[in-house]
């Protein structure tokens, strides 16, 4: 059995990203650390990430969206290091993000994975949990797959997050060889 260090789910939000990995986690058979975004952004100042949520603006001194994002980038290679496996989620939308992305990860087995959700799916979670912004799975939906190539793809909108786990978690386990994102930089013509 070869698992990969590092299963990257990407999907729009309320595509089913948190509930796959939850769901993974328990199903895999070595341990996963499931560190997604919101593990970052749940370290800002607490009404500022309730208005994050809203869909408010943060009008705060400091605060600084890229830096959040490229703060958690560079968490991730750290988390490797000291040896830990990974899964993590966000919707990654812009190249430039999708780039320094892939170069933190650039030395560890990655897999790339499509978390696929009918965008008015999406809107309907979106509406019925209402803690995310209102039209940002409307906005990811378009950009989220932009320029990347998965190695596995799933599809919330039509399985269950225990139904999707099961289908990932099994070829997961039955994979003998995975490889490192560098390779996906060069495949995904990122570098
Ligand atoms: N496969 C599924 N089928 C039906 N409903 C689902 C499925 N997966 C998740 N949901 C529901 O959709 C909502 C959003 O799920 P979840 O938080 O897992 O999405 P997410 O992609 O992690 O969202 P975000 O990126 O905004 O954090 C939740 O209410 C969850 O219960």
């Amino acid at each position: 059995m070869m698992l990969p260090q590092v299963i990257v789910l990407n999907g729009c939000s309320s595509s089913g990203k948190s509930s796959l990995a939850r769901a993974l986690q328990e199903r895999l058979p070595e341990q996963y650390l499931y560190f997604g975004i919101d593990q970052v952004l749940a370290a800002l100042p607490h009404s500022d990430w309730l208005r994050m949520c809203r869909g408010e603006p943060i009008t705060r001194t400091g605060y600084d969206w890229a830096a959040l994002v490229r703060g958690y980038h560079f968490c991730l290679p750290g988390l490797l290091q000291a040896g830990n496996r990974l899964i993590i989620d966000n919707g990654w939308c812009e190249r430039d993000e999708k780039r320094e992305l892939l170069t933190e990860l650039a030395g560890y087995t990655t897999v790339l994975v499509a978390v696929h959700c009918d965008p008015a799916i999406a809107s309907a979670r979106e509406a019925a949990r209402g803690d995310r912004a209102a039209g940002l799975a409307a906005w990811e939906s378009p950009r989220v797959h932009a320029g990347w190539e998965y190695d596995l793809d799933v599809d919330t909108g039509i399985d269950g997050a225990e139904a999707c786990a099961d289908v990932l978690a099994g070829r997961l386990v039955e994979a003998r060889h995975w490889r490192a994102a560098a390779d996906s930089l060069e495949r995904l013509n990122l570098g």
